[in-house]
């Protein structure tokens, strides 16, 4: 084993039992023990090291990640400059630095090449982290991951803040993440174009990261799964993922998130008519919003239309049946109703076992949708298919060649040994 030397730095935490334990490589054991009610050390050691800290008791839900470990990266194929990046980025996120969670998802979210390597090495130790934290936690997960959809002006940031301000006055850690692919094809954004959340972005225990604005929606998805990744080892035990529900992205945000929640307006029959049947089908609740003032009657209507309707829905889950609610951010009325229910439904699937099942099979999607993007990034980037697409996109357009037939000669030129 070499012996190069470790940077750790212990986190801030209060621990359980007043003990830290640091495990050696080798599995021999050293017990610390701390003087005072918080450790704020940093150590130079001879070997890779592993910090252990018993949960928090008293730190409530975010005080559970008082794991610190640091990071050894393969030799090699990272050099020394940027193992220091690499070392830095993790030491920071897993010690909850909210400078280094952005500094990791704009990592994340870079399309250069190199960087994007130097991501999936960070993340590869993050996944290992968040793994260990899971174990430690009766194999439960640390983070309760929750998207939230619904039109343009339906209520949404206005929800998040007060929810938000309601969770962290509670003790946990929230994160709020958006994807908006409107950003993607036009360069504006309906998410992120305005001051939106201004209290929770003040909020030490809250991170608001607005949408990445360019690339393919499947680029957003891609760094929103991992930004969620990143957000649960900075310690965040609550991921409010954000969409505008106009297009594909709610669909992509319902395959990373444990419990999708689609958020309505009290507004006439014309606008909902532009919801998409497919997006109700997939909420596990329904939200009426702004139901105060003037508004309270419609949004009572809706909310006995909709839970008419949702009847005759098949429901996603055995062991829960979708719900239509009632809230108003501005009064604050039906908010901590609404985030029992939500708890509720976490619970109950956390039991079942349908919400572990649930993140396999969504690990699964990622996987192949990542393929499915990376063969098409080399199909269009390959030399001889790359000369063809002009010719061949216009022959199509101009119904000289089918389209069947086209796909079949390009696949044929990819395919082909150069
Ligand atoms: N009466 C009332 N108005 C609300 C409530 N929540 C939000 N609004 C108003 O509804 C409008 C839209 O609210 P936002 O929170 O910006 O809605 P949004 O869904 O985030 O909108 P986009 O960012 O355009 O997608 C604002 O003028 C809010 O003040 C509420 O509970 N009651």
């Amino acid at each position: 084993m070499g012996t190069s030397r470790t940077f750790l730095h212990l986190c801030p935490w209060r621990t359980r039992s007043g003990i830290s334990r640091l495990l050696t490589r080798n599995g021999s054991t050293r017990v610390w023990q701390q003087s005072g009610t918080t450790v704020s050390t940093r150590l130079c050691c001879q070997q890779h090291l592993l910090i252990r800290c018993h949960p928090s008791r008293s730190g409530g839900p975010a005080g559970r990640y008082c794991q610190q470990a640091s990071a050894s990266w393969a030799a090699g194929d990272v050099s020394k400059q940027e193992q220091r990046l690499l070392s830095r980025l993790y030491a920071g996120l897993i010690g909850g630095q909210r400078a280094s969670l952005a500094e990791c998802i704009t990592l994340v979210e870079s399309q250069h090449k190199r960087k994007r390597q130097l991501a999936q090495a960070l993340l590869q130790h993050v996944l290992t982290h968040l793994k260990r934290q899971e174990e430690q936690n009766r194999g439960e997960p640390l983070a309760f991951r929750v998207g939230l959809s619904g039109p343009p002006g339906a209520g949404k940031s206005t929800f998040i803040e007060t929810v938000g301000k309601m969770l962290t006055a509670k003790g946990h850690k929230v994160s709020v993440l958006a994807v908006d692919p409107s950003s993607c094809t036009s360069g504006g954004s309906l998410l992120g174009d305005k001051t939106r959340m201004t209290e929770l972005s003040r909020d030490m225990n809250a991170y608001i990261r607005p949408s990445p604005t360019s690339g393919t929606l499947g680029g957003v998805t891609r760094t929103t799964n991992e930004a969620i990744l990143l957000c649960e080892a900075a310690g965040y035990d609550v991921v409010l993922v954000e969409t505008v529900g106009v297009g594909q992205s709610e669909f992509a945000v319902a395959d990373m998130v444990d419990m999708f929640v689609l958020l309505i307006p009290p507004a006439g029959g014309d606008e909902l008519q532009g919801i998409k049947r497919g997006i109700i089908e997939m909420a596990d609740i329904v939200v009426i919003t702004k139901a105060d003032g003037d508004l309270l009657p419609p949004a009572r209507r809706i909310q006995a239309e909709y839970t008419s309707a949702m009847k005759f829905l098949r429901g996603k889950s055995k062991t829960w049946k979708p719900q239509v609610t009632r809230i108003s951010s501005r009064t604050g009325e039906g908010i901590p109703e609404l985030w029992a229910k939500m708890e509720e439904f976490h619970k109950a699937r956390l039991v079942s076992g349908e919400l572990l099942d649930q993140r396999c099979r969504q690990q699964k999607v990622w996987m192949w949708n990542l393929i499915q993007e990376n063969l098409l990034t080399h199909f269009r980037e390959h030399p001889t298919v790359c000369q063809l697409i002009p010719a061949t996109e216009m022959k199509v357009t101009d119904g000289a060649l089918s389209p069947g037939l086209a796909a079949d000669l390009l696949m044929k030129a990819f395919s082909a040994k150069q």
